[in-house]
């Protein structure tokens, strides 16, 4: 379980995170959105004690980082892929942060066999490619078999196989019971990845949801044509829908799904031209919800 309470981080004039609060449960993928400059990092800056909060605070199993005797066993994280010792090799990288946490070595191999770097554990890791160093990174972070997880852009750098890949992980770490925090500024990524969404703006919670909810919520209507377009509209609206006129003749019916729809109009003998949802992606969803705090915008918009 991860707390974040009322969390405010400032760096001189500038208010990066404000009191942000949102709880990341354990058994779920928990995505965590915010577009560039969000302030994701900076939120699990902080729950690793690499940052010092201005006030408020962030807590693992109900407690700071900074008092945990072997906090790799509790927490595992993998931010950034290349702060990694590019002299060592895997192996040598993981044994010694083994060593320093008090895990047995057995672990170093189990997890290189889960992250697919057995074969080149003994390799130099400066030689290592982006996605070989998330790899790596990763393997880090289960060490410790921690029941809490922390991700930030895991799929920068990876290939497809390597995207899937992280996919199922995270999908199994949660099916474990395990709390994982992923975060990205790609909402397609967690669409397929994430089972609630946490989504921060300029350091300030915009909303907590689940994908399945984010959808309905921008929901835009089922598109419906009919040649009895007047008739279906009173089956419809009998039926609790409200329906739309669009110039062109086709209706735009909100608040029934798809298939009653068909149903309500095959009930009435009406033949239907077209049954289109027209629910937003949850791309177009994201971007609506986070518009006003996008900081960094490429000109012309
Ligand atoms: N040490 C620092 N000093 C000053 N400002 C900082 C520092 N670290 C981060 N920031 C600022 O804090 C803001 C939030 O950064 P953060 O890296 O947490 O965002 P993010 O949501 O992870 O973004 P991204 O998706 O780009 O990684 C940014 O505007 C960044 O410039």
């Amino acid at each position: 379980m991860i707390e974040i309470m009322r969390l405010t981080k400032r760096y001189g004039e500038k208010t990066v995170l404000d009191e942000l609060s949102f709880q990341v449960k354990p058994g779920l993928v928990t995505g965590f959105l915010g577009p560039n400059g969000a302030g994701k990092s900076t939120t699990m800056r902080v729950l690793l004690g690499l940052d010092a909060p201005t006030s408020g605070q962030g807590l693992v199993n109900g407690r700071r980082y900074a008092t945990m005797r072997h906090p790799m066993r509790e927490v595992g994280a993998l931010l950034d892929a290349n702060a990694v010792h590019g002299g060592r090799s895997a192996l040598d990288h993981l044994r010694c942060l083994a060593r320093g946490n008090r895990i047995g070595l057995s672990r170093v191999t189990d997890v290189l066999e889960q992250v697919g770097l057995a074969g080149v554990a003994r390799r130099r890791v400066g030689g290592f490619s982006l996605g070989m160093r998330q790899r790596l990174g990763t393997a880090a972070a289960l060490l410790g078999d921690p029941g809490v997880l922390m991700f930030d852009e895991p799929v920068n750098g990876l290939d497809p196989e390597g995207v899937r890949w992280i996919r199922h992980l995270m999908r199994s770490l949660a099916a474990e019971g395990r709390t994982v925090l992923l975060s990205s500024h790609l909402m397609s990524e967690m669409e397929l990845t994430a089972d609630r969404l946490v989504i921060i703006g300029r350091g300030r919670l915009v909303t907590e949801t689940t994908v399945g909810e984010l959808a309905a919520r921008h929901d835009r209507g089922v598109l419906v044509r009919s040649p009895r377009a007047a008739e279906l509209t009173g089956v419809l609206e009998a039926a609790g829908a409200r329906v739309e006129t669009e110039p062109d003749g086709g209706l735009v019916v909100r608040g029934l799904a798809v298939a009653a729809i068909g149903d309500l109009a095959a009930g009435g003998g009406l033949a239907l031209h077209e049954v289109t949802p027209r629910s937003a992606s949850l791309e177009e969803a994201y971007m609506e919800l986070t518009a006003d705090s996008v900081e960094y915008r490429a000109g012309g918009r």
